[in-house]
């Protein structure tokens, strides 16, 4: 069998079971989300397997009606995120059906044009009557031509091996996105990144952000309940690590404590945070080729 690996974007409105649905196909601890990562482009909320083929699942933060300025450019974002992605799965809660709500994601995915593989899963069917759900089928069906349409209960298990299966063929072949032993805390990783590059960017305002990237290399669980994190900060010029580290290091050393303190609140247990900083002049370029395979959450900076 070939291996298989890409994103699949799970849009729909809040409370669609969006979380349930990856805690189910990944499996294993999750789907932890903050609101601190919401400016991203695109965030991991799971790596599931099946059979070759890794899943990487990514949300798109905040699909709703846009009301201020700052919502819209959330929702930009957040499509965004799904245009990245090689599957889109657009999830409708089955009681409720066509909202409003519905609605505004249904005309967002008529503007991106065909040509995308989107799939309908209608959650929630445990609340429902079957005959609701054809009626419901139908109409969806006729607003969008979806590739394929799954009736599930994210919450119950009905239809979501199926749909995972699915997932897993439309899917293009290459070798896996990430290392097999890290996939269980993966989302953990970047949101770690996430926060000490928000401290630096505090911090050093608009002399660097920009060029700058963070990366958790190390994740360790210790006997006594506390979690190591080694992190590395990548600038692209020697002159950029100095003002990263700032005099006598006071500048590293009040992000690391920023960003520690931030991470224990989170997990709601001790940790041990290690920065290290790095230059790597061909950062950019590389974050161009990254952009390319649709891995744009590596920087926070869109
Ligand atoms: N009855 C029933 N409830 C479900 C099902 N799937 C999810 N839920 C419930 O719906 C609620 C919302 O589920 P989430 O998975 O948090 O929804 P979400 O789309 O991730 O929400 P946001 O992160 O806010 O966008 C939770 O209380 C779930 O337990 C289902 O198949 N059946």
């Amino acid at each position: 069998m070939t291996s298989r690996a890409g994103f699949v974007a799970l849009i729909g409105e809040p409370n669609a079971g969006k979380s349930t649905l990856t805690n189910r196909m990944v499996g294993a601890k999750v789907s932890i989300v903050t609101h601190k990562v919401q400016t991203t482009r695109a965030r991991i909320r799971g790596v599931a397997l099946e059979g070759e083929s890794q899943i990487v699942f990514v949300d798109t933060p905040g699909l709703f009606r846009p009301r201020r300025r700052l919502d819209r450019a959330m929702v930009a974002a957040a499509w965004g995120g799904a245009a990245d992605a090689d599957v889109i799965v657009l999830m409708v809660e089955a009681h409720r059906g066509i909202t409003e709500g519905v609605e505004r994601i249904l005309e967002g995915l008529e503007d991106f044009g065909t040509g995308r593989t989107v799939a309908l899963a209608i959650n929630k069917i445990d609340k429902v009557q079957s005959e609701k759900l054809l009626g419901l089928t139908k109409d969806l069906n006729e607003r969008y031509n979806f590739a394929e349409t799954f009736m599930i209960s994210a919450e119950k298990g009905h239809g979501a091996e199926h749909l995972k299966q699915w997932l897993a063929e439309k899917l293009p072949e290459g070798p896996w996105l990430y290392p097999e032993d890290q996939i269980a805390d993966l989302p953990l990783r970047m949101i770690a990144a996430e926060m000490t590059r928000e401290k630096l960017t505090l911090r050093l305002h608009q002399e660097l952000p920009y060029q700058l990237t963070v990366e958790t290399e190390n994740w360790e669980e210790r006997k006594d309940g506390s979690c190591k994190v080694d992190q590395l900060i990548y600038v692209m010029r020697d002159g950029h690590k100095g003002i990263v580290l700032g005099n006598k290091g006071e500048t590293i050393k009040a992000v690391s404590k920023a960003a520690r303190e931030e991470l224990e609140e989170f997990m709601g247990r001790k940790v041990h945070l290690f920065l290290q900083v790095k230059v790597r002049p061909n950062w950019l370029e590389e974050k161009e080729r990254y952009s390319e395979m649709g891995l744009d959450f590596r920087d926070g900076n869109k």
